[in-house]
């Protein structure tokens, strides 16, 4: 099958340091993928490059078939790649309901109809269970609420690959589980990137997963590999993935 994504030798130095170091990577279209690796191994660099945040120092990035290595962010975007960041991004002072209206706005490009925007506003909300709250400002919702309605405005952009950077962390675990089954339900019409260290959600979601150590892709397989992986062991997993 056509990967979806592919980097080729891609590299991102700052300065002497080598954050993502040769990375050859490949995505199949519908796959979860997970994206592990301990603290500093350059998971959210990498992911950057691929939504166009950074520019890599060199290689290759190509998307559905087309290298989009030197395209710009909002271009990734409307292409199909959608980047859900680490750290709460939401405007708090805006409602739910108008933050998630401002990428939907973005997929409207004829800028016909304020029904097809209201419907395309309500349908991310309620996919990721925050239609009663469509009025809330998102500075009044809980914390695992505002991470939602980033998966929200995210899922807004109908992309083809959705990049979740920790969306698990900050949650409770009765919201960790709503989440996984949300991300099964994304997964049904979209490819979904993975940076996780949650490690039973993690096995729970992935198809493949990619662990990245010192910049380098460390190991790559099914969850039952990679949990077997006896270097990856050493390396990271330790005793959290038993
Ligand atoms: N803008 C930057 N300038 C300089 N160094 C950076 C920059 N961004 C990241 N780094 C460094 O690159 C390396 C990889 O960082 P990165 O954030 O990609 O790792 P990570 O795997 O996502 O880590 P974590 O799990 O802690 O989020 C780290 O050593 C980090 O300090």
């Amino acid at each position: 099958m056509t990967p979806l994504l592919t980097t080729t030798d891609l590299c991102k130095a700052f300065g002497g340091l080598r954050a993502v170091d040769h990375v050859d990577f490949s995505v199949a279209p519908g796959e979860v993928r997970a994206v592990i690796g301990p603290n500093g191994a350059g998971k959210t660099t990498f992911v950057s490059l691929v939504c166009g945040r950074i520019a890599p120092t060199s290689g290759t990035i190509v998307f559905d078939g087309r290298d989009i290595t030197a395209m710009p962010a909002h271009e990734r975007v409307r292409a199909g790649i959608a980047y859900t960041f680490q750290i709460t991004s939401v405007f708090p002072n805006l409602t739910a309901f108008d933050n998630v209206a401002l990428p939907v706005q973005r997929t409207l490009a004829d800028g016909r109809g304020s029904g097809r925007l209201r419907d395309g506003v309500m349908a991310a909300l309620s996919r990721t269970g925050l239609a009663a709250r469509a009025g809330t400002p998102a500075g009044a919702l809980s914390y695992g609420h505002q991470r939602l309605l980033e998966v929200a405005m995210g899922l807004a952009l109908k992309p083809r690959l959705l990049i979740l950077d920790e969306p698990t962390q900050g949650l409770s675990d009765g919201e960790i589980d709503s989440f996984v089954g949300l991300v099964r339900e994304i997964a049904r019409d979209a490819t979904v990137l993975l940076i996780e260290h949650n490690m039973p959600v993690v096995m729970a979601l992935a198809d493949r997963i990619t662990v990245l150590d010192a910049g380098k892709v460390l190991a790559e397989g099914t969850p039952d590999e990679i949990r077997a992986n006896a270097q990856v062991q050493a390396a990271y997993l330790g005793t959290e993935a038993a």
